[in-house]
């Protein structure tokens, strides 16, 4: 199964960091950065009705290459001109084509919250995260046991990061909820074990959620449609990459799905 390879990889990965990231080290580092721009009060102040991650994804497993045209940084801006509230960028090279290097080289150049898009299933991913310049990372249920989805979440806090927390059914919900720590929670529309997609499981699962969490719907949103059916079933936020990729105008891509700028932060 896919899934099953990408954390093989990413154990591959996280061997490599244990030989070359020195924990204190990058404490020692991490303590004389800037705090982290504030992503889930992006999304709560958001510019829109409905809150957006508009992502920057050069391919994925499901589809091969999305944008043979890819300047990261480029895209960034044109999302951030475009009043996207916060920016996911695609870290991953095996499976998507990212890079440390986009998120480094983006960071430098927009003033947007950047989620780090990763399979996190180490702590050190956690502290690399933090030192290539990302003010939040992602925590996939799906891969992650309770007691590291607890812990992992306590440490990205900890060093000042946001968590979006993703889920795909019920059961890893009720294990999030359990946990009882995550305020922003991300349904992937996405079954990551077999690719398939269906907005029906945002309108499942964010009934389920109690009041006060942000919810963002993830993943298969291409068209007005789409996004009134997510928001109509409680969404507050969506996070779209492949569409926006697959546009020739960004800026204009934005505006058409998630319509003109309003600044209508609401309240949770
Ligand atoms: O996108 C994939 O094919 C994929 C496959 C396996 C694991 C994760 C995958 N995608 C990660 C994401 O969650 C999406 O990039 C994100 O939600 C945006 O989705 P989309 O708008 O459909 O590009």
């Amino acid at each position: 199964m896919f899934l099953d390879r990408i954390v093989a990889t990413k154990r591959e990965e996280v061997e490599a960091l244990k030989r070359t990231l020195s924990i204190s080290e990058v404490e020692r580092t991490i303590s004389e950065l800037p705090p982290c721009r504030g992503f889930e009060q992006a999304l709560i102040g958001r510019n829109r009705p409905v809150g957006l991650i508009a992502e920057v994804k050069k391919a994925s497993p499901s589809k091969g290459l999305i944008r043979q045209d890819f300047h990261p940084v480029s895209l960034a801006q044109d999302y951030e001109l475009a009043g996207t509230d916060c920016i996911s960028v695609l870290t991953d090279t095996d499976y998507f084509q990212g890079s440390n290097e986009y998120l480094k080289q983006i960071r430098e150049q927009v003033k947007v919250p950047l989620l780090r898009k990763d399979f996190t299933i180490d702590e050190r991913q956690i502290y690399e995260a933090r030192i290539i310049g990302a003010d939040a990372i992602l925590l996939i249920a799906a891969i992650l046991t309770k007691s590291e989805l607890s812990s992992f979440y306590t440490l990205a806090r900890d060093l000042g990061m946001d968590v979006l927390v993703e889920v795909h059914n019920r059961p890893e919900l009720e294990t999030v909820l359990d946990i009882g720590k995550a305020t922003l929670i991300g349904v992937n529309n996405r079954d990551l074990k077999t690719f398939f997609t269906d907005l029906n499981v945002t309108e499942q699962l964010i009934g389920l959620m109690p009041k006060g969490i942000v919810a963002v719907s993830e993943s298969a949103i291409s068209s007005v449609d789409d996004v009134a059916f997510v928001r109509g079933a409680g969404a507050q936020a969506v996070l779209v990459g492949e569409h926006f990729m697959r546009q020739a105008n960004i800026q204009e891509a934005v505006n058409e799905l998630l319509g003109p700028v309003t600044k209508e932060g609401a309240a949770r």
